[in-house]
Parts: structure tokens; C-alpha cells; sequence
């Protein structure tokens, strides 16, 4: 059985190129995470102080403003990121879908990145080459599939990685939105197998700025904001909330950033 316990996490990100002088004099603008900066390295406080307990058969959407934490969260999750202090523990399978055209291999056939793709989420070859018929008419690629990927145009790219994508069967599955450059009606098909995809996936945790796409795969939500989890509850309850602080936001003016430490 899936489930991710996670315990008092934190994820820093020390910067060590940047200059902390002239970081303590600026101010924190509207998004992203909290800079601290003590005598040496600026730190980005990605994420602060994060307890979540998820079982099978959670659906949950990650919400929150740009820079709020979303991926970071969505990396600790997966087991790319160890907490800087505190713990996270994930027992079951993870497939991670980030950055949908990343890890694409320009100099071999879409077939053959089908097949990749598929290993490193976590599917055999046999697997793989049973669903290629339905990648194939799936995706509309046809004699595209024998090319070198490298002949292939943005879109064709992304219809590609969604067609493999929701044709797993992910005991955990962490998606970070990212549909980008397909077409419209495409969107429409693809989003009918993200569905199905996500109602097949023992765990799913979603990130996306799309309302009606959360509601219609995800049953709770977690709102997101400096790096902590605001709040954790029923999706409707969590976006009515984040829409109404988000509106008041828009009229807030930046800041002066918190420093911590001296020097
Ligand atoms: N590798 C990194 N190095 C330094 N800082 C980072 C790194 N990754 C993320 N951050 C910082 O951590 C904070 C959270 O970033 P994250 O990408 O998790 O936000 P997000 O909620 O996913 O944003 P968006 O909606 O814009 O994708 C931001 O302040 C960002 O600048």
C-alpha cells in the first residue's frame, strides 16, 4: 500500500554565489520562497516546517502562488529531495512527471524514447511494448515514431511525453503541471487519459494553477505559501480560500525582507 509520511520537514537551498550584502538590503517581493542570510551564504527557505500523512487513494492538489513551494514539495515527495532537517518516508513506487519534454533523447526515435521514458517510470520493457499501439494512435505521431526525436516540432514533443505518461499504472503518482505547448483539441483528448490516469494511480499528488483540472482529478488540497503549508483540507474549502486571500494579495505591497543572522 502507497503512503508518504512526512515529519517537520525543511528544505534550504544555501546560495553560495550570491552576495549576502546586498540581499539583506533588498525586499521580499510577492512570490517565491524566504531569503535568509546569515554571516557567509544566503539561504532560500524553500520549504518550512512540513507535516503530511498520505495513504492510498489520497487525491490531493497543491496549490499556491509562483516561487510558494509547489515543486519543491512535489521533489520531497518523490524522494529527489532529503529534508535538510526532519524526515520523509514514501513506501511504494514512485513515477514523478515534472517537466514533461525533459529527459527526451533528441538522437533516438520516439519508439525508443517511448520505451526510456517508460523504464524511468518505473514500467518494464514488456509493459512498454504493449502500449505502444495505443501511444502510437493515441499521440497521431505515426511514421514520426521511427524519426530521431530531434525532427520533432514542441508540440509533437509534448504529445509524445503525455502519451506515454498516462499510459502507466503509478502506485505514487507527483505531477507538476506543465501541459504547455499542445494544442487545444489535443489538450481536450489528453485530458480525458489524465483522468483515467489519475483515478488508476494509487496516490496522486497534483500541482497546477488550473482550477477545474484539479477539481476533476483531485479530492483534497494543500495551499502552499513561503515555502509552508497554509492550510490542508477539503479541495473546495482550500481553493475558496486561497482564491479569497489571493485577490487581497494583489493589493499587498512587498515587504522588507526577514534577515536571519548577522554579519
Ligand atoms: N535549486 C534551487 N536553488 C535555489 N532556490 C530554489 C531552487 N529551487 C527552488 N528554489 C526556491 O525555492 C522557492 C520555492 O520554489 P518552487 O519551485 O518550489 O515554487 P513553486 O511553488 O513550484 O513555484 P511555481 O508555481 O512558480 O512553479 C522559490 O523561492 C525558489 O526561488
Amino acid at each position: 500500500m502507497a503512503s508518504i509520511e512526512v515529519q517537520g520537514a525543511y528544505v534550504d537551498f544555501p546560495i553560495f554565489d550570491a552576495k549576502s550584502r546586498s540581499l539583506k538590503k533588498q525586499v521580499l517581493g510577492k512570490v517565491g520562497g524566504k531569503i535568509g542570510t546569515d554571516a557567509r551564504v544566503p539561504i532560500v527557505e524553500a520549504l518550512r516546517d512540513i507535516t503530511l500523512s498520505l495513504k492510498e487513494g489520497d487525491r490531493v492538489a497543491l496549490v499556491g502562488h509562483n516561487g510558494a513551494g509547489k515543486s519543491t514539495l512535489l521533489r520531497l515527495l518523490s524522494g529527489i529531495y532529503e529534508p535538510t532537517r526532519g524526515s520523509a518516508r514514501i513506501v511504494g513506487r514512485v513515477s514523478p512527471v515534472f517537466d514533461l519534454g525533459i529527459g527526451l533523447d533528441p538522437e533516438v526515435s520516439g519508439y525508443e524514447n517511448v520505451m526510456i521514458r517508460g523504464l524511468f517510470l518505473g514500467m518494464s520493457r514488456r509493459q512498454m511494448r504493449q502500449r505502444i499501439d495505443d501511444i502510437a494512435e493515441f499521440t497521431e505521431l505515426g511514421d514520426y515514431l521511427e524519426l530521431p526525436l530531434r525532427t520533432y516540432s514542441a508540440g509533437m514533443r509534448v504529445r509524445l511525453a503525455i502519451g506515454v505518461v498516462t499510459t502507466i499504472d503509478p502506485e505514487i503518482l507527483i505531477l507538476d503541471e506543465g501541459l504547455g505547448a499542445v494544442d487545444a483539441s489535443f489538450i481536450a483528448k489528453a485530458r480525458r487519459r489524465l483522468v483515467d490516469l489519475a483515478r488508476r494511480s494509487g496516490l496522486l499528488v497534483f500541482a497546477s494553477h488550473v482550477d477545474d483540472l484539479l477539481r476533476e482529478l483531485c479530492t483534497t488540497g494543500i495551499w502552499m505559501d513561503e515555502g509552508r503549508m497554509i492550510m490542508h483540507g477539503a479541495l473546495d474549502e482550500v481553493l475558496a480560500a486561497y482564491k479569497g486571500r489571493s485577490r487581497s494579495d494583489d493589493d499587498r505591497k512587498p515587504v522588507e525582507a526577514t534577515v536571519v543572522g548577522g554579519g
